[in-house]
């Protein structure tokens, strides 16, 4: 599914009317109906005109930008169904976008009862509270006065317990990087637009948005954006246009060979769990090279079907005879451990993946100018300072800070779009794994997960996700789709689990349900 952030979705506003003369008119018909349908979808609203609900309505807070004039049209809408509404005016009317003047002048020809903001104190009666105060147009942080209306809806839910509407976005969401305003309410619903906005799936605006309804617009706006970043949702509809069913007659000679380097004196169990979840991903041969020291207690553990042999100072031959490497679980921060993955750097030429201590022993690998991201140049935003291979690297954040020489902190507010810059200018497959998890491709696409749950932030985990996306390479996946699947099987896999426990089930849990989770891909195109 397509996701749109501010911009995408400021220039679809600006791009349709220009290229198909459909008015903006139009589009903000269907956006507010799209709202009158969701509204259907959840309540009897007709039940408002039976007795025990005489004197109730719908109640519409609306800005004076496009997002309040959406609201204006949902109004219109009901109120022709015979659905009791009230609209209350926040803000100054005379200074309201063109489109919200004519809207408002509909409203009132209509009959619609239209009042302002500080009139208004009648919130016992209201229903439902459709938010419509400022939507992708937000500037900056909130302004005291819609706090203070923001805070009104909050105190009065609590009293008489109505559900709050956001229209596009929760007023103080920035819909491009999931950034909060002080002040954003937390909504039970939000209605948005033509996509899922990019904002409404990060945090902590994933927190506000409650349930997101997409409401389409009816217009070409897909063709507009072709030649901008695009950006996709990983979810069950991906993950099965990518499983490919298994010939009949494939053997473990097709399905690939997997060489996992990994394993410390202090970390024994991290490459077991890659291993062991290669395997169970459907890898042909798995071999795992551990330090010879802990060669024994590996094999005493791992299930047979995993090969295990020792590292050596020359890996060539070893890493030649397979069709792809990982390397990186629990290898440990030793010199000699930046010696070896250099070494597979320079002279491995299979697909590679990179985890966990491999990363950290590349040190940094490019420069952020912060600059650029001010200025929104976005070419200029990061640069190389050491050449990778085309792989696929895995991070989770404190590494992916360490290859980027960023905080944390500034990673979390600029997430997508320096994921989407490292992946385009070092021509790799990353695989960054915060909440939710990300999958930037070379070519600037990027695609954010949306499932997986909190259980999931166990030590272990990772090791399982690079066995997966391994195993895919070396059934013969490409890199990126071998990230997206991996991502998304990793993460169905724990749902599956916590259905019947929240937390506390093991990332050698998550191995053993891959093959169920393969089978309810396979099984729904069936
Ligand atoms: N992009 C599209 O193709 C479509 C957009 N539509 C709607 O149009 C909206 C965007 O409309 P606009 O661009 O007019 O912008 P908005 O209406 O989202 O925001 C502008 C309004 O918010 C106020 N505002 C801005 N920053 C503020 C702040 N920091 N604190 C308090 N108030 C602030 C402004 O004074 C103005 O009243 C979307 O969110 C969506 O609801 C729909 O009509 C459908 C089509
Ligand atoms: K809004």
């Amino acid at each position: 599914m397509h996701i749109l952030t501010r911009e995408d979705a400021q220039y679809i506003d600006h791009i349709v009317p220009t290229a198909f003369d459909i008015p903006l008119e139009l589009l903000m018909e269907n956006a507010g109906r799209g709202l009158v349908d969701a509204l259907w979808g959840n309540y009897n609203l007709l039940q408002l005109d039976e007795n025990n609900m005489q004197g109730r309505f719908v109640l519409f807070l609306c800005g004076c930008g496009n997002n309040g004039a959406d609201g204006l049209v949902a109004a219109r809408h009901l109120m022709e169904q015979g659905v009791p509404v009230r609209v209350v005016l926040c803000g100054n009317p005379d200074k309201g976008s063109t489109l919200f003047q004519s809207q408002l002048k509909r409203c009132k020809v209509m009959g619609c009862s239209v009042e302002v903001y500080d009139d208004f104190n009648d919130w016992s009666q209201a229903v439902v509270v459709v938010e419509g105060l400022v939507g992708t147009g937000l500037e900056g942080v909130l302004r005291s006065s819609t706090i203070e209306i923001l805070h009104d809806i909050d105190i009065m839910r609590t009293q008489y317990g109505f559900d709050v509407w956001a229209i596009d976005v929760p007023a103080g969401l920035d819909a491009t990087t999931g950034q909060i305003s002080e002040g954003t309410l937390a909504c039970d619903y939000t209605v948005t637009f033509g996509a899922m906005k990019q904002g409404l799936l990060l945090y902590p605006g994933k927190n506000v948005g409650g349930v997101c309804i997409v409401a389409p617009l009816g217009v070409p706006w897909q063709q507009m954006i072709e030649d901008r970043y695009k950006t996709f949702t990983i979810d069950n509809e991906l993950a099965e246009l990518l499983i490919e069913y298994r010939s009949d007659t494939a053997h473990k000679g097709v399905n690939g060979n997997l060489l996992i380097i990994g394993g410390s004196q202090d970390m024994v169990g991290a490459p077991i769990l890659a291993g062991e979840a290669a395997v169970h991903s459907g890898a042909g041969k798995t071999t795992l090279a551990v330090p010879e020291k802990i060669q024994k207690i590996v094999q005493d553990r791992i299930i047979p079907e995993v090969m295990v042999t020792s590292i050596t100072d020359d890996m060539s031959d070893l890493c030649h005879q397979r069709n792809v490497v990982a390397i990186g679980p629990g290898l440990g921060r030793t010199d000699e451990v930046k010696t070896l993955v250099q070494s597979v750097l320079t002279t491995c030429d299979n697909p590679l993946v990179f985890d966990a201590d491999a990363l950290y022993a590349m040190g940094h690998i490019g420069i952020v100018n912060t600059d650029a991201l001010m200025s929104g140049d976005f070419n200029e935003l990061y640069s190389v300072s050491k050449s990778i291979p085309l792989c696929v690297m895995t991070p989770h954040l404190g590494e992916f800070s360490r290859l980027i020489d960023m905080p944390v902190k500034w990673i979390e507010h600029n997430y997508v779009i320096v994921a989407r810059a490292f992946a385009m200018a070092h021509n790799v497959v990353l695989v960054l794994k915060g909440i939710p998890s990300l999958v930037a491709l070379p070519d600037g696409t990027v695609y954010i997960n949306t499932i997986g749950n909190s259980g999931m932030g166990t030590g272990g985990m990772g090791d399982v996700l690079t066995g997966i996306i391994s195993a895919f390479i070396s059934q013969g996946y490409s890199l990126q789709d071998s990230a997206v699947l991996g991502v998304y099987v990793h993460s169905r896999s724990a749902d599956l689990l916590s259905d019947n426990k929240p937390w506390g089930y093991t990332p050698s849990d998550v191995s053993l349900h891959i093959g169920q989770v393969i089978g309810e891909l396979l099984g729904e195109r069936k």
